[in-house]
């Protein structure tokens, strides 16, 4: 990703001062407004209304809001100045609470929650500064700034064993590739998971073609994965509108599809983008390799199948504001949908592609 169009702007003057902006994909690709993120009030409704999306960098921006909201919000300092030692750990918490209401179906913002619930056990036990709120308030700025970097070079893992996984799978050396919604540079902190994979491919010299789906309702492929394609000059790179996917298949060539991940459960079946379930469908129909690439904060263990994923529904509004429909009719907009594992290929993670066993089933619990 060029570096004039990050999917954030942080900064840390001082090492107590942490600042955050986040760029505003509503209006990308026409416009490049940045919105600043002074409290945890501002990163749940960037969250929530989708000026930033992509399931690992709505775990980043909750967390960095929560650290800058501890760290700089007036109103915040002025409540825990109020506050004695015991109510300091109820109150970051609650905030914890509230920043994990915004979007249901992501699982990593849940899974760094919980990372961060142990570093607040640790800091308090070990109480470094002196100072209960200083010590809890110090690990949360620490872990979101650990996450930040954790990302890119995990996604630059995923890209690598991705890419290898497809060349081997395929036994071609330059590869025409199938992907829906946005799973790159904006989806993350940087470089991106499922698009990141088609980066290291293109890094390469093996892309041949990398086709986007348009992912109606809200146009992750065309406004975002075609505007990364075009930033980055991405060889072969094309739109099609999501019903052209299995016409893509049957009559042009497509030698694998990669995905993000929402939600991996323990078996496999994968909670993505809408419209996912369906290139599943039309990718074993062709006996097309399909890829789910993801980092390991979104696997959920406890989940046993896909039937427990919650699945996000949105407003008819949305779906009636693109579609030129008439503005009463009604609508199910559901965000998300379940791919069964029985329908993947692999699972790209940073620590390697987890596969079927011999029988065709998932077990991905060995892996977190
Ligand atoms: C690396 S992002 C993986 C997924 O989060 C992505 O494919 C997706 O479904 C995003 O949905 P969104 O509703 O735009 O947050």
């Amino acid at each position: 990703m060029p570096n004039n169009l990050q999917s954030l702007i942080y900064t840390n003057e001082g090492g107590s001062s942490p600042k955050l902006q986040v760029l505003d994909q509503l209006l990308i690709p026409h416009e490049k407004v940045y919105l600043d993120v002074p409290d945890v009030e501002k990163a749940w409704s960037v969250i929530r209304e989708m000026q930033i999306r992509g399931a690992p960098l709505i775990a980043i921006v909750a967390l960095l809001g929560l650290s800058v909201d501890l760290h700089t919000n007036e109103k915040t300092i002025k409540e825990l100045d109020a506050m004695d030692d015991g109510a300091v750990l109820k109150y970051i918490q609650d905030k914890m609470t509230y920043l994990n209401t915004s979007r249901p179906t992501a699982v990593n913002l849940a899974n760094a929650l919980a990372e961060t619930e142990n570093a607040l056990k640790n800091a308090a036990q070990e109480n470094k500064e002196g100072s209960l709120r200083k010590s809890l308030c110090k690990a949360i700025l620490e872990y979101s700034e650990f996450m930040l970097e954790r990302d890119v070079s995990d996604n630059k893992s995923i890209g690598r064993f991705g890419a290898e996984a497809i060349l081997a799978k395929t036994g071609k050396d330059k590869v025409d590739m199938l992907t829906i919604c946005n799973t790159g540079a904006l989806a993350c902190a940087a470089y991106g998971t499922a698009l990141g994979v088609v980066r290291s491919l293109e890094a390469g010299g093996n892309l041949s073609s990398i086709t986007a789906l348009e992912t109606r309702p809200y146009n992750q492929g065309s406004r975002l994965t075609a505007f990364e394609i075009m930033e980055e000059k991405m060889t072969g790179g094309q739109l099609i509108c999501d019903s052209a996917a299995g016409a893509l298949m049957k009559t042009k060539n497509v030698d694998a599809v990669v995905v993000g991940a929402d939600r991996v459960c323990a078996n496999g079946d994968t909670a993505n983008k809408i419209g996912t379930y369906n290139v599943s469908i039309i990718a074993a129909f062709h006996k097309v390799p399909f890829y789910v690439a993801a980092p390991i904060t979104s696997l959920d263990i406890n989940l046993t199948s896909g039937d427990a994923i919650p699945i996000e529904e949105r407003s008819a509004d949305e779906l009636i504001n693109t579609s030129k429909a008439p503005a009463n009719v009604p609508c199910w907009n559901p965000a998300f949908d379940v791919t069964p594992a029985a329908n993947i290929t692999g699972i790209v993670t940073e620590k390697g592609v987890i596969l079927p066993d011999a029988n065709g089933n998932f077990d991905v619990r060995g892996f977190v």
